[in-house]
């Protein structure tokens, strides 16, 4: 698939709702009613960071099980964690940044990329691989609303997906950016309701996730 092609897949998932949580999860059998609790709430778009053993377990399971979500892949660092992830059913994958590897492991990659910059100059050099979409990271101690929103001017054709220390009070900030499509954060899915199996609490802090705007 073309890097246009694999482009519009995150843009369309990233239009689904304004706000993409970001899971940490420890256990994999967690996995299916978080991911049906968010939905229920109206956040479609999950990604399931690579920072635990259960990761790949979590995706595969969404991805087999749960109707209505579309599953992706977060912490992703390497070709390996790209083909891995791919082959657990991930739909996209995101990165906190970029290195040269794992941009050419992406062009070779069916699975859509969604890459991470926190300066003008990685955002020209991911324009200039072919990224219109881009997570912005770690959006607020690299400067917040202000930095990303100052792009807006010299680089129209980028829009972002502010993520790294956002709250639901902080989001609209962002949101009414124009350059803002959607915000990541993991405040949707605590430890502690994680831990707990409060799906119903999770529902919850979706439903609010996803009235913003
Ligand atoms: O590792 C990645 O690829 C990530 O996506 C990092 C996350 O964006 C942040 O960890 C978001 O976490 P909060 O700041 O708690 O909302």
């Amino acid at each position: 698939m073309s890097i246009e092609n694999k482009q519009k897949q995150v843009e369309s998932t990233l239009r689904l709702a304004p706000v993409v949580p970001v899971v940490i999860i420890d256990d994999a059998r967690q996995a299916v009613p978080m991911a049906r609790a968010l939905v229920a709430g109206g956040i479609p778009a999950i990604e399931v960071t690579l920072r635990t053993p259960a990761a790949l377990d979590a995706i595969k399971a969404i991805a087999d099980e749960v109707e209505g979500a579309v599953v992706g892949v977060g912490t992703v660092l390497s070709a390996k964690d790209l083909r891995a992830a791919h082959k657990a059913g991930a739909k996209f994958a995101v990165s906190p940044g970029v290195s040269p590897g794992l941009l050419d492991a992406a062009d070779d990659s069916e699975l859509p990329l969604l890459p991470g910059a926190a300066t003008a100059s990685e955002v020209m050099t991911l324009l200039e691989r072919g990224y219109r979409f881009l997570k912005f990271f770690p959006a607020v101690p690299a400067g917040g609303h202000k930095l990303v929103g100052a792009w807006a001017s010299p680089l129209p054709q980028v829009t972002f997906c502010p993520t790294g220390g956002i709250s639901l009070s902080s989001a609209p900030d962002f949101l009414s950016l124009p350059n803002v499509v959607c915000v990541g954060g993991s405040w949707l899915t605590p430890a502690d309701k994680l831990r707990s199996g409060d799906w119903a609490g999770i529902e919850a802090l979706a439903r609010e996730a996803a009235a913003l705007r």
